[in-house]
C-alpha cells in the first residue's frame, strides 16, 4: 500500500507574484497547492495605498485560472508618507491583512522603504490599536554591518526597540535565516511570529559559494552557516505555533539571476510541498507538516484554517520542470539537490 498524508490545504504567508506576464506565469504554480497567500507589495511602483492594493488584487484574480479557488491576502508597502487612516480603512474593509516594512535598500524594490523608523511611528501605533500585523524584512542596511550579521543586528537595534515602543503591535519576522531569529521569535508568548522559507531549510551559504557562484541559490536574507539552517529546521519541524511557512517564492527571469549583478530570490512555488514533505520526513516530523503549512499561519493571522485538504503520496521520485517558460523568458525552479518522493495528488 502506498503511503499518503492528508493535511488541511496549505497557505503561503509570504509570496511574490509580481505583475503582468510574470504574474500569469507564476500564479498557477501557487494555486495548484495553496488556498491563500500573503501577497508581497514590492512591485514597481510599490503597492502603497488601499486603492493600489484593491487594483492589484483585481489583477491577481483576473490572472487566476478558475476564479474563486485562490484568495490573495493583500498587504501595503509601508513608506514614510503612509497615512495611518488609509491603512485603517483598508484593514476595516477586509482588503488588507498586513503592512510590510522594508528597510530602504535592504532587498528587491525596497527603495521606497523606511529610512527613519521614527517617521512611521504613527502608522505602527494605529496598527497596534487595530490589531493589523506588521511583516518585517529584518535586515539592517548600513554598509559597516556584514551581510551575514544583518538579521541579528536588526533584531537588536530595530525590531526589539520597535516592539518595546509599540506594545500590542503584532509582528511577523519574515523569512528568518538565523538561530538568532528563531530565539527571538521564541522569546515572546504573544504577538510575534516568524515565517520560514522552503529554501532556507535546504541550503546554507556553502551551496551559494562552493564550487562556483550559484545565482539560483542567492536570495535575501542570504543563507547563513549550517548551524543556522539546522536551527531553522528544528523550529519549522517543531510544530511550535510561532513558526509558519512563507515560501518567499520570488521569481526573477534567468538573465536577471545569471548576471554579473544577479537579483536576489529563489523560485520555489512549483515544488515547495514536495520539498517540505521530504524535509519533515527526514527529520521524523511528518506529523508536524500540517502545523507549519496549514495551521500556525491562519491562527496567527486570526483567519479560519482551510476546510479543503491536500494529499501527498510517497513513491518514485517526483518529476517537476527545471524551468517555467514565461512569455518574457525562462524562470528556474529551485533545485533542492535531492530526489523528492512526495507527490501532491491531483495536481
Ligand atoms: N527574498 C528575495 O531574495 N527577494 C525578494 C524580496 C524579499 O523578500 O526580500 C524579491 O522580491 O525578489
Ligand atoms: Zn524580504
Ligand atoms: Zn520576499
Amino acid at each position: 500500500m502506498s503511503k499518503t498524508i492528508t493535511i488541511s490545504r496549505p497557505d503561503d504567508w509570504h509570496l511574490h507574484l509580481r505583475d503582468g506576464a510574470m504574474l500569469e506565469a507564476v500564479l498557477p504554480e501557487t494555486m495548484r497547492h495553496f488556498a491563500r497567500a500573503i501577497i508581497m507589495p514590492n512591485l514597481v511602483p510599490p503597492v502603497v495605498t488601499g486603492a493600489q492594493a484593491a487594483a492589484y488584487r483585481e489583477r491577481i484574480l483576473a490572472a487566476a485560472p478558475g476564479r474563486g479557488q485562490f484568495e490573495p491576502l493583500m498587504t501595503l508597502y509601508l513608506t514614510e508618507d503612509t497615512d495611518p487612516e488609509d491603512v485603517a480603512l483598508a484593514h476595516a474593509s477586509g482588503l488588507v491583512k498586513a503592512v510590510k516594512l522594508y528597510p530602504a535598500g535592504a532587498t528587491t524594490n525596497s527603495n521606497s522603504g523606511v529610512r527613519n523608523f521614527d517617521n512611521v511611528r504613527a502608522v505602527l501605533e494605529k496598527m497596534a490599536e487595530i490589531g493589523l500585523p506588521l511583516c518585517l524584512h529584518g535586515e539592517v542596511t548600513t554598509a559597516d554591518v556584514d551581510i551575514f550579521d544583518r538579521e541579528a543586528v536588526f533584531i537588536d537595534t530595530v525590531l526589539d526597540p520597535i516592539r518595546r515602543a509599540t506594545p500590542g503591535l503584532r509582528v511577523v519576522m519574515e523569512h528568518i535565516t538565523t538561530k538568532d531569529g528563531v530565539d527571538y521569535a521564541l522569546s515572546a508568548e504573544t504577538d510575534l511570529g516568524a515565517t520560514i522559507t522552503t529554501h532556507h531549510l535546504v541550503i546554507n551559504r556553502n551551496h551559494i559559494l562552493v564550487g562556483g557562484i550559484k545565482p539560483h541559490y542567492y536570495c535575501l536574507p542570504v543563507a547563513k552557516r549550517e548551524e543556522h539552517r539546522l536551527a531553522l529546521r528544528k523550529a519549522a519541524t517543531s510544530g511550535d505555533r510561532r513558526f509558519f511557512l512563507g515560501t518567499d517564492s520570488a521569481p526573477h527571469l534567468d538573465p536577471a539571476k545569471e548576471n554579473a549583478c544577479g537579483c536576489a530570490g529563489c523560485f520555489t512555488a512549483t515544488n515547495t510541498m514536495s520539498i517540505l514533505a521530504e524535509v519533515f520526513e527526514q527529520d521524523g516530523a511528518l506529523d508536524k507538516l500540517e502545523a507549519f503549512t496549514s495551521q500556525n499561519g491562519p491562527d496567527f493571522y486570526r483567519l479560519p484554517r482551510n476546510e479543503l485538504s491536500l494529499t501527498l503520496e510517497k513513491g518514485d521520485p517526483v518529476q517537476y520542470p527545471a524551468k517555467i517558460d514565461t512569455p518574457e523568458g525562462p524562470l528556474t525552479v529551485f533545485d533542492p539537490m535531492m530526489p523528492l518522493h512526495w507527490r501532491v495528488l491531483d495536481d
